[in-house]
């Protein structure tokens, strides 16, 4: 049995996240059967004591039937109108479903304004540790319906990475249709099935796709980047199969597990990092991304080469590498319209107001990969 397995298997505050595809069909909407045996296994753990947030996709493919609808709707308006139907009925049947066994659900629907926002960051971490502090079973679902194309997560996998990181979860587990992270879509014959990803060596060359469904929307993509960001700020995952959810709630040697990476990234850090959105980006030479990758340096006028955005002053901008790869992420400490006529200049070269550093190395998060996962 693996650490990761053993770990989420213990974990007293954990994520659960479960797809579309494990909870709705396309023509018959939602299967409430699928949807009791998920939470048989889930509330044998909050029964047996554990603080547990369920992250539920489901709420189109829920909405498709009731609305003669036969497949999942492409323009936004119509997944809207599905979502609010869908989530009504996602709802109550957690609602009956958690009630089997006496224990009260509470419907979190978040935007990404909630995360993206450290303000609001802050108040959703507020609501969960209270609803979990009561004994409640917090459902959380992105608020589709009012969610534009611009400010949507899109994919609940990425939601569910940031929810376990916001209640300090020991463990993230991500199910789905599929039982495991393969070397290669599974829909396209021989693949090799990946039990354990301990670093960057476990998934590079893997061909991994999209949604076979129809009803899901991320595929393995979302999933293996949201594995990825929750390992590396320091959270055990296990990627698994709906229909083997209790198993994988107690260790059983199934699904793909994800190792943490060592230690665990403040709030701060992981907000920066990985929830903020960023609003312009820095281009940096290759001695400015050794300073501030390989040895933690801040970011100085001299190793930028360009910008681009629209940004200002202590906003969260992206640091870009000459191959194009985004290296890092920081709060910027100038203004875009004051940057070019400082980029490519030593600072004792610079007029004393801007002899400063670009990013500070406090206000800056590596997101390149190297040896643990990031
Ligand atoms: N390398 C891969 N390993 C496993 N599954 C993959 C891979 N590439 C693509 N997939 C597809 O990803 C699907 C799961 O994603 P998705 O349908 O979005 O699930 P969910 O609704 O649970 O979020 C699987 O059914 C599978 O067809
Ligand atoms: N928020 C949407 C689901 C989005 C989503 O990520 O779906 P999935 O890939 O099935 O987890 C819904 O409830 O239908």
């Amino acid at each position: 049995m693996s650490n990761t397995r053993q770990a989420i298997a213990t974990a007293k505050r954990l994520v659960v996240k479960v797809g579309s595809t494990a909870l709705t069909t396309a023509g018959d909407g939602l299967d409430v059967s699928r949807l009791d045996a998920l939470v048989d296994a889930v509330a044998a753990r909050v029964t047996g004591g554990s603080q547990l947030v369920l992250v539920s996709s489901g709420a189109i493919g829920a909405g498709l039937a009731p609305l003669a609808l036969g497949t999942r709707p492409r323009d936004l308006a119509t997944q809207q109108a599905a979502a609010s139907v869908g989530q009504l009925a996602l709802a109550h049947a957690y609602a009956e479903s958690f009630g089997r066994y006496a224990l009260t659900v509470g419907q979190v629907l978040l935007t990404s304004d909630d995360v993206v926002r450290r303000a609001h960051y802050r108040n959703a971490e507020r609501t969960f540790s209270r609803l979990l502090a009561l004994g409640a079973v917090p459902v959380v679902n992105e608020n589709d319906t009012v969610a534009t194309e611009e400010i949507r997560f899109g994919d609940n996998d990425r939601l569910a990475a940031l929810v376990a990181h916001l209640i300090g979860a020991d463990g993230l587990v991500l199910l789905s249709d599929v039982d495991a992270l393969y070397d290669g879509d599974p829909r396209d014959g021989a693949t090799r099935k990946v039990t354990e990803v301990t670093g960057e060596s476990d998934i590079e060359g893997l061909t991994v796709g999209m949604s076979s469904s129809g009803l899901g929307t991320g595929g393995m993509v979302s999933k293996l980047a949201a594995a990825r960001t929750a390992a590396a700020a320091g959270i055990p995952v296990l990627l698994a199969a709906a229909t083997e959810a209790s198993r994988a709630l107690a260790a059983a040697d199934v699904g793909t597990a994800f190792q943490a990476a060592g230690s665990r990234l403040s709030a701060r850090r992981f907000w920066l990092g990985y929830a903020a959105g960023a609003t312009g980006r820095l281009h940096l030479d290759d001695g400015a991304v050794a300073a501030v990758i390989g040895r933690r340096r801040s970011l100085l006028a001299a190793g930028v080469t360009g910008v681009d955005g629209d940004f200002q002053a202590g906003d969260v901008v992206d640091l870009v590498d000459p191959a194009q790869e985004v290296v890092a992420r920081g709060v910027v400490a100038f203004d875009v319209a004051e940057l070019p006529a400082m980029i490519g200049r030593s600072t004792h070269d610079l007029p004393a107001e801007h002899r400063r550093e670009v990013v500070h190395a406090d206000d800056l998060v590596p997101l390149r990969r190297s040896r643990s996962m990031r």
